[in-house]
Formats: structure tokens, sequence, C-alpha cells
């Protein structure tokens, strides 16, 4: 059996190697070659079958003194293929690059595989293994994949009917298991050993459990590459809780307590009395968004509500920071492809509309109605804490594609100037209605760019300040997150971070209701 793979000798192989069988198979790209068939009979019909099956568009130039009908008949559907009818004349051999004799002279044979060999072209005399540089194989093939069988010329039937039985036995979806392997193959990072070793382990199950061979890398294509044993998981996620233990311990020794502390001085003005807090909320709100595509603006707007700051003041510098990360996300979708110019035309103007009015409504009532709004807004951002959640146990159901995304889009702009929402609203509605996830998280989050620009500068208009302390500790927290949040994407127990986030989300929440009516 062969195929086009690197063969690395086994002892078994080592041991066979030259004894039996001194063929060496390659796989020509003949599509890209001129090949010369001399004889128009039975047998070169065969042949002829032989290399139009595999390599439909080669260029191949017939000489034969008599044509059969039938090949007359099969070549008209290849407009590469030449035929000339008369008895062979070495010039045939001129601008050729390969030579397969299928005459019912075998001296004549001879002799033209004697003017090929001057020429130094390869030869096939079909049935004369003698005179061969080549012989023709046994083919299976399942879409991308070919295996070539040859017995060294021994059993041309034996050939034939290991063909059969491959064929039988190996499964159609191969060729999708291929193409899955192929997509994971494009999508690895990291140096060539690493990529080796990545997917050597996705396939390792095909060995273990040939009956895997279908389902094995289909599975592997919806989680992560490699997903290492759940203690070494555990390691993991303690390890990092201990560096960023230390990490806090010396950053902290180094900046006194003091300082940070009289910090709050300057942001008490705009933004409550803790820059931790800030600086916190930037960070969590970055990791968690950086690595589940969602949840920046619940997250950090519920934590900066439990700090005590203004909701305008909340809202805008969320907004704000935001405009950074979520841009440069934005972007990058966008070179990936993950953009789909028409589905971000229909959300970006409704969107920007509903997150404009959302920004007046806050800013300009936001203050005086303080006191039953803040509690409003927790109520919405507690039941974004449950529809977190719920997307850690939703299964994707085929429903019908929402075709009208603009209200979704406006109502998802005004209510985000309130506490973020965009993500779990817009993104999962969308998602969850049947929209493709990789367009629709690349698109809406791009969208979110814009909305984002549009409430920002609403808030700048209508306030005349600009909450400056808190979008530093947002932007600094986010700034030291994202890079971590990269690393973890992929990485992650998606499931429990959705439940985590949602718990957190509901917890903040339920504080400030309680602190509102207590
Ligand atoms: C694989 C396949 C590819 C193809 O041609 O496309 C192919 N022969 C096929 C079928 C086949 N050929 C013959 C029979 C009748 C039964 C029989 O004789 O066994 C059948 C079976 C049938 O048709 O059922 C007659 C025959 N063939 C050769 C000789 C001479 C001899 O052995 O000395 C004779 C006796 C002539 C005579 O008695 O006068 C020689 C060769 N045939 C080869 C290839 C090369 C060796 C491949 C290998 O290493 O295994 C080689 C050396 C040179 C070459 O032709 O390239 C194709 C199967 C396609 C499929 O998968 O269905
Ligand atoms: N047909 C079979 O199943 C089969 C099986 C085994 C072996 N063979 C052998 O293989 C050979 C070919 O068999 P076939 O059935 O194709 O024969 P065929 O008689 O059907 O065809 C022979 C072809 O060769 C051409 N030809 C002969 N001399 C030529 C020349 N100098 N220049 C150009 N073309 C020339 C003929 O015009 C014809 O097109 C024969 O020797 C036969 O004994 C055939």
């Amino acid at each position: 059996m062969i195929t086009n793979q690197q063969v690395i000798p086994t002892e078994t192989q080592a041991e066979n190697n030259g004894q039996n069988n001194p063929l060496f198979p390659v796989f020509l790209k003949l599509e890209q070659l001129h090949v010369l068939l001399v004889g128009a009979g039975n047998v070169g019909l065969e042949k002829l079958h032989a290399l139009l099956h595999n390599a439909p568009q080669t260029r191949i130039t017939i000489v034969a003194g008599r044509v059969l009908n039938e090949l007359r008949v099969f070549a008209a559907d290849y407009p590469a293929v030449h035929i000339i009818e008369r008895d062979f004349e070495p010039a045939d051999l001129e601008g050729k690059d390969v030579v397969v004799i299928a005459i019912d002279n075998s001296e004549t044979s001879a002799v033209i595989r004697r003017l090929a060999k001057d020429k130094r072209l390869l030869a096939n005399v079909a049935d004369t293994p003698e005179l061969c540089d080549f012989y023709l194989g046994s083919i299976v093939q399942k879409g991308d994949l070919k295996i070539a069988i040859s017995t060294n010329g021994k059993s041309p039937t034996a050939a034939k009917r290991l063909r059969e039985v491959l064929n039988d036995a190996l499964p159609a979806q191969l060729n999708d298991v291929i193409n899955n392997l192929h997509t994971i193959r494009q999508r690895l990072n990291g140096d060539f050993q690493h990529k080796v070793q990545q997917l050597n382990d996705i396939t390792k199950v095909l060995v273990e459990t040939p009956a895997a061979v279908t389902e094995a890398p289909a599975a592997a294509l919806k989680q992560p590459p490699h997903k290492p044993p759940l203690w070494i998981r555990i390691v993991r996620v303690c390890v990092f809780a201990v560096i960023c233990m230390i990490v806090g311990a010396v950053i902290f020794s180094y900046i006194p307590a003091a300082w940070i502390l009289n910090a709050k001085v300057y942001v008490a003005r705009y933004g409550g009395d803790n820059f931790l807090w800030m600086l916190g909320a930037g960070f969590l709100a970055q990791l968690v968004d950086g690595a589940m595509g969602m949840g920046y603006g619940v997250l950090s707007t519920t934590l900066l509500m439990s700090a005590g700051v203004r909701l305008a003041s909340i809202s805008s510098s969320v907004h704000m920071a935001e405009m950074f990360s979520v841009g440069a996300t934005g972007i990058s979708h966008y070179r990936y492809g993950n953009v789909n110019k028409k589905l971000l035309k229909a959300l970006a103007i409704p969107g920007a509309i509903g997150a404009i009015c959302g920004a007046v409504v806050i800013s300009t009532i936001g203050d005086k109605y303080a006191h039953w709004l803040r509690p409003l807004v927790s109520v919405y951002t507690f039941y974004l804490g449950f529809r977190i959640i719920a997307k850690a146990f939703a299964k994707r159901k085929k429903q019908k594609k929402i075709t009208r995304v603009g209200p979704v889009a406006m109502l998802g702009g005004f209510l985000d100037a309130f506490g973020g929402g965009w993500g779990p609203l817009v993104t999962s509605t969308l998602i969850s209605r049947g929209r493709n996830p990789q367009y629709t998280i690349g698109t809406s989050t791009l969208t979110k760019f814009f909305t984002s620009i549009a409430s920002t500068t609403t808030f700048i208009v209508i306030m005349h300040e600009t909450p400056v302390q808190v979008i530093a500790g947002l932007i600094l927290g986010g700034l030291i997150a994202a890079p971590i949040a990269a690393k973890l994407v992929g990485k992650l127990p998606l499931k429990t971070m959705f439940i985590c986030v949602g718990t957190l989300v509901i917890i903040c929440s339920l504080r400030i209701l309680f602190k509102a009516f207590f």
C-alpha cells in the first residue's frame, strides 16, 4: 500500500527493504505533463481510462493505426486528448514527458521503448513488465485520499481485488476527516515540532480505535486541538493562581499602599473612591471578554456600580475604554474575513441610534434619578447574569434564521448604554437564531466598535467632562489582562467560565439591589 506521506522505516519495513519490492512509489502531477499513448485498441482504452480517471485534464496525444470506436467516443469528452490516426513515428516523442505503449506488436513496442529511452523519457509497455520504467497501479480513491497498490507486477488481479476490499472498508467520511485535519493543520500555531506533536496527538485515536476514523477529527475541530487531562488542568489553574499572587505581592511591595490610597483623591470627583476597583474591573472584564467573547460591559458596569461610581460616569468610561479593546478585536476579525459586510450595515446604523438614545437618557437623567435607576440597571444586569449562565447550558437548535436584525441591534445599543449587554443580547440572539457563529461574533464585535464611538461621543457632548481616571483604570486593567486573555482563549473550560461570570454578575447586581432598599 502506498501513500504520499513521508515513510519512516519501522523494524519490519527495514527488514523488507529492497528485498521484495524495489519499486519506488510517487504521485505524478500528470496534468502538468504531456503523455504519448501508442495504440488505441482494448488495452489502449484501458490505459486511457486509468489515466483520465485520475487526471482528467492531462494532455494526451494518441497515435494509432486503428482507433477503437469506443475509445474515440470516450476521448471526445476530454478536450486535452488529441488522436492522430496513423502508425507511430519517432517524431511523436518530441515534447512528450511520459510514453505508454499498448500495441499488438512486441518488436515495435521494444523499438519505441528504446527510442523513448534515448530521449530519457519514462515508458510503460502495457502488459510487458520487463520493458516498463514504471507500472500503473490499482487505485483506491476517497475524495482527496488516494491509495495506489502494486504487487510488484506479480498479480494485477490481486491488486484489483485489494482495491475492491479497501474501497468497501474505508468509510466515505474519510474525505471529511482529511478536510477537517487540513483545517486544523492550518489553524495550528507554534513551531514545526509542536504542530507535528499536536497533529499526532489528535490522530492517535485513529490508530488505537480504527472505528473512530469517522468521528475523531470532526470532534477535534469542535474542541481545542489538544485537551489535557483534568488533573493537568487543575494543576495549571493552581499554578496560575500562585503566579498571580506572587506578581501581586511583588507589585504591592514596590508601589506603596499610601500612593494607591492617595490616588483616590484624584478619582473621587468623577469615579468613586477606589482606583484599584477600576483597575480590577478593567482587568477582570477584559480577561473574561477576551477569553469568552462577551461580558466586558456587564462585568465592568456591575463592578463599578459596586464601587459606587456614578452611573453616567460608568457608562461613558466603559464605552470609551471598550472602544479600544473592541476596535482592536473588531479589526482583526475583519482581517481574518469574519465580517459579513451586509450584516454589519444592517446592525451598525440601528445599533448606533440605540446607543445614542441610551447615552442621552443616562447622562441627562442618570444622576437625578440615580436612586431608582441604579436598582433598575441592577435588575437588568441581574437578568443578563442569568442569560450568560443560560448560554452555558444552551444547545444549538436549528431555528429559523433571523432576518430583521435592526430592532435587535437598536435595543442592544440602547440597553448597552445602561450596563453593557450588547454581547449577551445581540450576539447570542443572532447565534441562537441560526446565524453562523464565526461571522456573527466577528461582525457584532466590529459593530460594537461603532456603537461605542456613537455613545462615547454623545456622553462627551452632553456631559462636557470625561471621567479620565475611571477610563485610565479600565484601560490599564484591560491592557494587563489582554495578553493573558489571548493566551487563555480556547484553553478554558467555557461552560464553567460562563457559569462563574454569570454568578458573579448576579451576586453584584443583588448586592446593589439590596443596598438600594435596605
Ligand atoms: C493494476 C492495473 C493498472 C492498470 O493497468 O490500469 C494493472 N493491471 C491491471 C489489470 C489487469 N492486467 C491484466 C489482467 C488479467 C489478469 C492477469 O493477467 O493477472 C488484469 C486484471 C483484470 O483486468 O481483471 C493483464 C496483465 N497485466 C500485466 C501483464 C503482464 C505480466 O504480468 O507479465 C498481464 C498479462 C498479459 C497476458 O497474459 O498477456 C502487467 C501489468 N499490469 C499492471 C497493472 C502492472 C503491474 C501492477 C502491479 O504491480 O500489480 C503491469 C506490470 C504493467 C502495467 O500494465 O502497468 C490493472 C488493475 C486495475 C484495477 O484496479 O482494476
Ligand atoms: N485485450 C486484452 O484484454 C489483452 C489482454 C492481455 C494481453 N493483451 C495483449 O496486449 C496487446 C494489445 O492488445 P489490444 O487488445 O489492445 O489489441 P488491439 O488489436 O485491439 O489494438 C492494438 C492497437 O495497436 C495499434 N498499433 C499496432 N501497431 C502500431 C504502430 N506501429 N503504431 C501505432 N499503432 C499501432 C493498432 O492500430 C491498434 O490500435 C496485444 O499484444 C494483446 O495480445 C491484450
